[in-house]
């Protein structure tokens, strides 16, 4: 279990981190998604004691990470591309780490089969693309068998079988009950990966909810109507759980009813249509939504300082 308190960091004036509270539960994929600046990586770090707390605070399994005796078994993390050194072999770079954490040798090709990089594995690491090395990456962040797993858009630059494989390949570790924290900045990554998600924008937290949740909300249908009668069609629509807005004359904009009910009502009453049209809302229409200010705000001319 994560958990984060009002956390936040400050670079001078710049604030990537805005008072962040939430937590991440074990045995579920937890998403962590925001678009590019949002403050992901900054409180990846933040949670593994690589960068400092402006304010707030944050634990993993009840404590804060430093403190932890063996964090490596508490929490594997990948983050950016890792420091490997190029002319060893993927397996020696293993076993290096492994050796200086007090981890037997047997766990080392037990991570390197369960990334699946037996074949590589006597090879220079130097010498790795993108998606064995991401594959090692991960190997170092299982090797000491953690409970919480840690991974900083892990699916970047890779291929499809590879990004197949890590959507596996965290489904398996939360279904053992650890808990798997990864970032993304793409909604379709995560609606295809996580269970739950914990969206972020310029900072701050903008959602804390299961995917499900966030599918049903963002997925309402709305119905445009264009009708010459179109202020007689709005007073007929009008009830509970209905929205009828009009940005254009003639034209409203229907949510909380079909285009069959609106069609039907409509016939009833002798009201002519001229259109009548379902559009659903994606999911990346949500994601954008929810996350615009941020980004806007991000894109003004102040941002010269980044
Ligand atoms: N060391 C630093 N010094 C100054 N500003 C920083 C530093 N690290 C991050 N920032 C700024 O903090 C904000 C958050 O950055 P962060 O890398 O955490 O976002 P992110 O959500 O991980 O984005 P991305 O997907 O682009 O990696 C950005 O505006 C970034 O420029």
């Amino acid at each position: 279990m994560i958990e984060v308190v009002e956390l936040s960091k400050r670079y001078g004036d710049k604030v990537a981190v805005d008072a962040l509270t939430f937590q991440v539960r074990p045995g579920v994929v937890t998403g962590f998604l925001g678009p590019n600046g949002a403050g992901k990586s900054t409180t990846m770090r933040m949670i593994l004691g690589l960068d400092a707390p402006t304010g707030g605070r944050v634990t993993v399994n009840g404590r804060r990470y430093a403190d932890h005796r063996a964090p490596m078994r508490e929490v594997g993390a990948l983050l950016e591309a890792r420091a490997v050194h190029a002319g060893r072999s993927a397996r020696n770079h293993l076993l290096a780490l492994a050796a200086t954490h007090g981890i037997g040798a047997r766990r080392v090709d037990e991570v390197i089969d369960l990334v699946g990089l037996p074949e590589a594995a006597g090879k220079r690491a130097g010498g790795f693309s993108l998606g064995m090395g991401q594959r090692l990456g991960i190997a170092v962040a299982l090797l000491g068998d953690p409970a919480v797993v840690m991974l900083d858009e892990p699916v970047n630059g890779l291929d499809p079988d590879g990004i197949r494989w890590i959507r596996g390949l965290l489904t398996g570790l939360a279904a053992e009950g650890r808990t798997v924290f990864v970032s993304s900045h793409l909604m379709s990554e995560m609606a295809q990966t996580a269970e739950h998600l914990i969206v972020v924008g310029r900072g701050r937290l903008m959602a804390d909810v299961p995917l499900a949740e966030f599918t049903r909300r963002a997925s309402r249908a709305t119905v445009r109507v264009r009708s010459p009668q179109s202020g007689a069609l709005r007073d007929l629509l009008a009830g509970a759980g209905v929205t009828v807005t009009s940005g254009e004359p003639g034209v409203l904009e229907v949510t909380g009813l079909s285009s069959e009910q609106i069609g039907d009502r409509a016939a009833a009453a002798h009201l002519t249509l001229h259109e009548l049209s379902t559009s659903e809302t994606s999911l990346e229409d949500a994601f954008m939504a929810m996350t615009r200010d941020a980004v806007e705000y991000t894109g003004t001319p102040v941002r010269t300082s980044r």
